[in-house]
């Protein structure tokens, strides 16, 4: 498991092999200090503003460096209220905060989803100026996509189900961290749709939360997701004073942990139980995938990752006796850039032509069911498997509130907890490293020329100017 305080930031950095180095350096200090902004997204929606990223001196250039740090739990009942009534939690105020994506409830929410989506300058990664078209052009692919993203939500029910799957899992969550005499309030924060990570952090400043445990529910490490949403916490926390100093453990990745390791094996040897023969069944896992500049060209250990946690499964498999074929493909690809390799689809073509006849498909890069289980594979990835001449089709569901993971993700947030460290300290750090006098001057100059340009107009023109905007 990799956990960092929120100011512990860490840095990965490219070395000429595979393997990805975390090391704490100047240059962490130097992506401490990015700054995000606030802003009104689509209908109002409260969205870091895309353009904390244009400011990102390092992350976004340099081939080498990528600094990212996490965070803690975040508690959410059963029907999404956050519990902060709860006084069993109330003495020793531990808070851990769930990190996950969100998706849409209703087929209305599809597009300005996507919009939060694409906006995220870690999902669409513009260089230079080109940054300043990332709205425009969020809004311009979000009405596009939304036509066909919405048969899919249609297809499984008119909405994602995933607020309520994180909710279960944080409500599971809290249970048997109870179970474990630890009493916390799990809060859930979502990136891109209700309940927003900067909603799960209003709630946690109101309960005066002690310490706070980060959990991003991705079991492998992406600059795309986990790496997006410790931007967003990074960027509220330097802001706040409270927040500041609240000491925060962040679980970057758990996709090594043998408890995860064990739970996925255990459905895997479940569902090839299903089948006649299940020696001969190939295990097919299909990760979401990313576009491959962000592996290459910024450092994203996600498909290292990814590699190494398919082969801890195929392991655990080995070692009860299975030993069946596996193969890793990448599904879900958006947009015209070359994405991680080799496609799901394609795969999927090709065994079907070399005659493999039974397939078990494994989803790993994500606990939940939601639309890319339920619809890309159980509908599409199916159809063109039979089609393929695949004859018997098998796939292992999402861990979900499987008690084994649960038992697992919460002996996580214990072993979590003494790491826990302000962010703060850090902070000062970053700040002196980057005091610098030259910016700060240009700064003033544009400011005190905005406010003179200001004085020139009179209210009335302001008025008449802003009307005329909006
Ligand atoms: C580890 C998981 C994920 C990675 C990595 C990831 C990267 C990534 N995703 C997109 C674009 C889209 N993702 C969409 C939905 C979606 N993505 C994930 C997970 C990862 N994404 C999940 C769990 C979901 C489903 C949420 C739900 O509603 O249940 C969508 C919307 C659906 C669609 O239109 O297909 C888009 C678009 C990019 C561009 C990207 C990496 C850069
Ligand atoms: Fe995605």
């Amino acid at each position: 498991m990799e956990a960092a305080s929120l100011s512990g930031v860490l840095s990965y950095t490219k070395l000429s092999g595979s393997s990805l180095c975390y090391s704490d350096d100047r240059f962490s200090r130097r992506i401490a200090s990015f700054s995000r902004h606030s802003s009104k997204g689509f209908n109002g929606v409260n969205q870091p503003s895309s353009k904390a990223l244009s400011k990102d001196p390092f992350s976004r250039r340099n081939m080498h460096l990528q600094a990212i740090c996490g965070m803690g739990f975040f508690t959410l009942g059963e029907n999404d209220v956050v519990e902060s009534h709860h006084s069993h939690a109330m003495e020793e105020k531990i808070g851990v905060l769930l990190l996950n994506l969100g998706g849409p409830e209703t087929l209305k929410d599809v597009q300005p989803f996507l919009y939060n989506l694409f906006a995220d300058p870690d999902i669409i990664r513009l260089p230079g100026l080109f940054k300043l078209l990332q709205r425009p052009l969020a809004k311009l692919i979000s009405v596009l996509r939304a036509p066909k993203s919405k048969e899919g939500y249609a297809a499984i029910g008119g909405g994602s189900p995933l607020r309520k799957i994180t909710g279960e899992q944080a409500n599971a969550l809290r249970m048997a961290l109870k179970a474990k005499n630890v009493n916390v309030i799990v809060y859930v924060g979502m990136r891109y749709w209700y309940p927003f990570t900067e909603e799960a952090i209003e709630q946690i400043k109101l309960d005066r939360i002690k310490k706070l445990v980060v959990l991003p529910l991705y079991p492998q490490f992406s600059i795309s997701t986990t790496g997006s949403s410790i931007r967003v916490l990074q960027h509220i926390f330097r802001e706040d004073v409270y927040l500041s100093r609240l000491p925060v453990s962040v679980i970057l990745s758990w996709y090594q942990r043998q408890g995860y390791i064990c739970s996925m094996a255990d459905l895997i040897k479940e569902e090839l139980e299903r089948f006649a023969k299940p020696e001969e069944v190939m295990i097919f896992f299909s990760a979401h995938g990313v576009p491959v500049s962000y592996v290459e060209d910024a450092g994203d250990p996600y498909r290292d990752q990814m590699e190494e946690c398919v082969y801890l499964i195929m392991q655990e498999l080995k070692s009860r006796g299975i030993g069946n074929d596996h193969t890793l493909a990448y599904q879900s690809r958006v947009g015209p850039v070359q994405w991680l390799k080799p496609y799901t689809d394609e795969v999927l073509i090709e065994l079907g032509q070399k005659g493999v006849k039974s397939l078990l498909a494994v989803l790993i890069s994500f606990v939940s069911e939601h639309i890319e289980t339920l619809e890309e594979i159980d509908m599409e990835y199916k159809h063109l498997a039979l089609e393929s001449g695949i004859e018997n089709w098998g796939r292992v569901p999402a861990l979900g509130c499987t008690s084994s993971f649960i038992m697992d993700l919460a002996d996580a947030v214990v072993e979590a907890l003494p790491s826990a460290k302000a962010l703060s300290a850090s902070r000062e750090a970053a700040e002196e490293t980057n005091y610098e006098p030259v910016r700060y001057l240009v700064k003033l100059f544009f400011c005190s020329i905005l406010a003179f340009v200001l004085l020139l107009f009179r209210p009335k023109v302001v008025f008449a100017f802003r009307n005329h905007l909006l």
